[in-house]
C-alpha cells in the first residue's frame, strides 16, 4: 500500500491546538508520512517522538514554499495547515501561494481541527485508491492566450 504524506504547518497562536490534534491522532498518523515547516516540525517531533517527520525551513523564511512545491511535484496527499485567522503574518504572500497551490492541484486542505478529524478519520486516508485526482493542465497554453 502507497504510503500517504501529510504536510503539517501551524501559525504560532495554533501551535498547540496541532500539537494537541496531532497527540490524539498518534495512532491514525503513525503510518503516514510526515513534512512540517521548521518550528511546527520541531514541535511536533518533541511531543510525538517522530524522529521521521521531515522538518523545512521555518514558514517565514520559506519553508511554506517548500511545502508548496512539494505539493506542485505531486509528494503531498494532505495539507493540515492551522493558519490565524486573528494575527496578520509577515509572509503573508507566502501564506496565500501555499493555499493556493493546494487548491490548483487538488491537495485536501485542513484549516481547522474539525476538518483534520474529519479527513483524518476519512476512507481517503486509508484508501490505496483514494488519490487526489491530478488537474490535467495539458491544454494550459496560459492566461488569456487563445
Ligand atoms: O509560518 C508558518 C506557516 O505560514 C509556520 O512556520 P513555522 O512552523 O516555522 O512556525
Amino acid at each position: 500500500m502507497a504510503v500517504k504524506s501529510v504536510a503539517l504547518v501551524a501559525h504560532d497562536n495554533k501551535k498547540q491546538e496541532l500539537i494537541d490534534w496531532a497527540k490524539e491522532n498518534r495512532t491514525r498518523l503513525a503510518p503516514l508520512r510526515l513534512y512540517a515547516t521548521g518550528t511546527t516540525g520541531r514541535l511536533l517531533r518533541e511531543n510525538l517522538g517522530r524522529e521521521d517527520l521531515h522538518s523545512l525551513l521555518s514558514g517565514p523564511l520559506g519553508g511554506d514554499q517548500q511545502i508548496g512545491a512539494k505539493i506542485a511535484e505531486g509528494e503531498i496527499d494532505l495539507l493540515v495547515f492551522f493558519w490565524d485567522p486573528l494575527e496578520p503574518q509577515p509572509h503573508d504572500p507566502d501564506i496565500k501561494a501555499l493555499l493556493r497551490i493546494a487548491a490548483l492541484w487538488n491537495i485536501p486542505v485542513a484549516c481547522n481541527r474539525a476538518t483534520a478529524e474529519f479527513i483524518l478519520t476519512s476512507a481517503y486516508m486509508t484508501d490505496d485508491q483514494h488519490h487526489p485526482r491530478k488537474p490535467d493542465f495539458s491544454s494550459y497554453t496560459g492566461r488569456n492566450v487563445p
